[in-house]
């Protein structure tokens, strides 16, 4: 069926991510699943998220075949020199808001056909503010774990009961006891970081408690996560919002969906802002099963020079080998001396590549362990592949993230606050030797409970088909009403 033949009576749905390496991810295999259901998908990408997917992409060719689909663009608002990474890349907040959103608008006002539903990510205020000026219904889709949306949501709460702001360094082991299910063992250091803030009017913890609250009104929420995995926390959540559809872990959800044909299609793909380079994968090929610890830290993430240098001691002292993800943005100053025994050391059982493959990698059997900056993605991504985490949390909600990993599920250990190569190599060798077995063990059963969730009869799998019936009634409400 061609573009043009597309049925009038399938939904028009408008999908708009944070424009984020993360949110673009995990949005663009929601986008699929749904054109697979038969809806009409228009996909809003900022001019220069757009650009680097089809610099370094196949997304055009890949999503022509579904009856409909389109790919638009807006600006983010932001010089084309900004870096959009590390902590400057809060910065976009503010132009989505002055740029993007009266542009926005307009889009909405003379899209053709009209939109009937728009997806809109959860922290993306300005997408759901919109929809409701112009009476669109709107699903908002938070690409982040349960856990840490529960933490934003009772924000309010902790400052009502005087448990922030958080008082310096030697308050971070204080239990906090605002968030309902995790009183036992959420202290001040697992927070989200926005939560570090001194000031509790400070404008980013403001604006994503207020932007976590309307996550919880409107027609729906989306969550990428499975009933198996956050299902106590989920139950609290449902208190506040009845209508949660957990239809995690999407990279794997997508791949149940596909024909044997787009699987391999979809395999010789991806979604990447960055060049992937493949060559760590016949480097893989030649080594021991279980023997390598990958080494990521997502997409946003800037680390420092002596972090990098630390990091990399504590890999070669550890005596595993390992592969590592270092971004351009993330490589030593170049004036930088690199001692020669981490040349040597990485020569001998190293491999660095700028940017990886990294699902594929983490289904490859020499991976025995994740040094993760616990971003949601991977953290599920490593869940599916049953691969153990270091989880060293930069910033966002991957300090909640690290803290659930490690203490209520049970697949790895907390690095947060820490950057020492003496802990680094302690750290490596307690996951890939000392406590290898436990680790295992448990990732294998939750990487189990993944699996079923997204097949036939699944919590995810059923939650989909929900959501694409109530997608589908939306429109017709609409049309009745008229
Ligand atoms: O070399 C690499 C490194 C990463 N990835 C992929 O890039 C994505 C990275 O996403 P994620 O692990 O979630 O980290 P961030 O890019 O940091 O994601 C941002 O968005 C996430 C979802 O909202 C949040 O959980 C994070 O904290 C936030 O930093 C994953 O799908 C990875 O598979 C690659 O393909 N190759
Ligand atoms: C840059 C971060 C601000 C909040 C976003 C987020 C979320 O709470 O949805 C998670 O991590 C980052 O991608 C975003």
């Amino acid at each position: 069926m061609d573009k043009e033949q597309q049925p009038q009576t399938s939904p028009h749905v408008l999908i708009f991510p944070l424009p984020a390496q993360g949110h673009v991810n995990s949005m663009l295999k929601l986008a699929e699943l749904l054109a697979l259901a038969g809806l009409k998908i228009t996909f809003l990408n900022s001019d220069f998220v757009h650009e680097q997917l089809l610099r370094h992409t196949d997304v055009l060719s890949r999503f022509s075949k579904y009856a409909g689909f389109d790919f638009r663009t807006i600006p983010d608002g932001l010089p084309d020199e900004h870096p959009r990474a590390g902590h400057g890349f809060m910065k976009i907040f503010e132009f989505l808001e002055s740029t993007t959103k009266p542009i926005f608008k307009e889009m909405m006002v003379n899209i053709k056909p009209r939109v009937d539903c728009i997806i809109a990510d959860g922290v993306l205020g300005i997408a759901v503010d919109v929809a409701e000026e112009l009476g669109i219904p709107v699903i908002q889709f938070r690409t982040i774990s349960a856990c840490c949306i529960w933490a934003y949501f009772a924000v309010s709460d902790m400052i009502q009961a005087g448990e922030l702001p958080i008082k310096g360094k030697e308050d971070m082991d204080r239990l906090i006891t605002s968030v309902p299910g995790m009183e036992t063992f959420l202290r001040c250091r697992d927070l989200p970081s926005f939560c570090r803030a001194s000031d509790t009017m400070d404008s980013t913890l403001q604006r994503i408690s207020q932007d976590t609250r309307k996550n919880f009104e409107g027609h729906g929420l989306l969550l990428n996560t499975f009933e198996d995995l956050e299902g106590d926390i989920l139950s609290h959540m449902r208190t506040k919002a009845p209508k949660i559809y957990t239809v995690g872990p999407l990279h794997l959800h997508l791949r149940t969906r596909l024909s044997d044909s787009s699987r391999t299609l979809l395999d010789q793909s991806s979604n990447s802002f960055h060049e992937v380079d493949r060559s760590c994968l016949p480097w893989l090929d030649k080594q021991p099963k279980g023997s390598v610890i990958y080494v990521s830290f997502g997409s946003l993430a800037v680390l420092s020079s002596e972090e990098v240098i630390e990091f990399w001691f504590g890999l070669v002292n550890s005596g595993k080998r390992f592969l590592w993800v270092l971004r351009p943005d993330n490589m030593v100053e170049k004036g930088d001396s690199i001692p020669v025994e981490l040349i040597e050391g990485t020569k001998q059982r190293g491999c660095i590549v700028s940017w990886a493959p990294q699902e594929e990698v983490l289904g490859h059997g020499a991976i025995g362990g994740f040094l993760s900056h616990s971003g949601w993605n991977s953290t599920l991504e490593s869940v599916v592949e049953g691969v153990p985490m270091i989880c060293w949390p930069y910033f966002a909600d991957q300090q909640i993230n690290s803290r659930f990993v490690s203490q209520v599920w049970g697949l790895g250990l907390d690095m947060k606050d820490l950057c020492d190569r003496q802990i680094v190599e302690k750290m490596v060798n307690g996951l890939m030797v000392e406590k290898r077995q436990e680790f295992v063990k448990s990732a294998t059963k939750v990487a189990k409970l993944a699996k079923e969730c997204v097949n036939v009869g699944g919590s995810s799998y059923c939650n989909l088909d929900r959501l694409v019936e109530d997608i589908r009634s939306m429109k017709l409400n609409i049309n009745l009403s008229k």
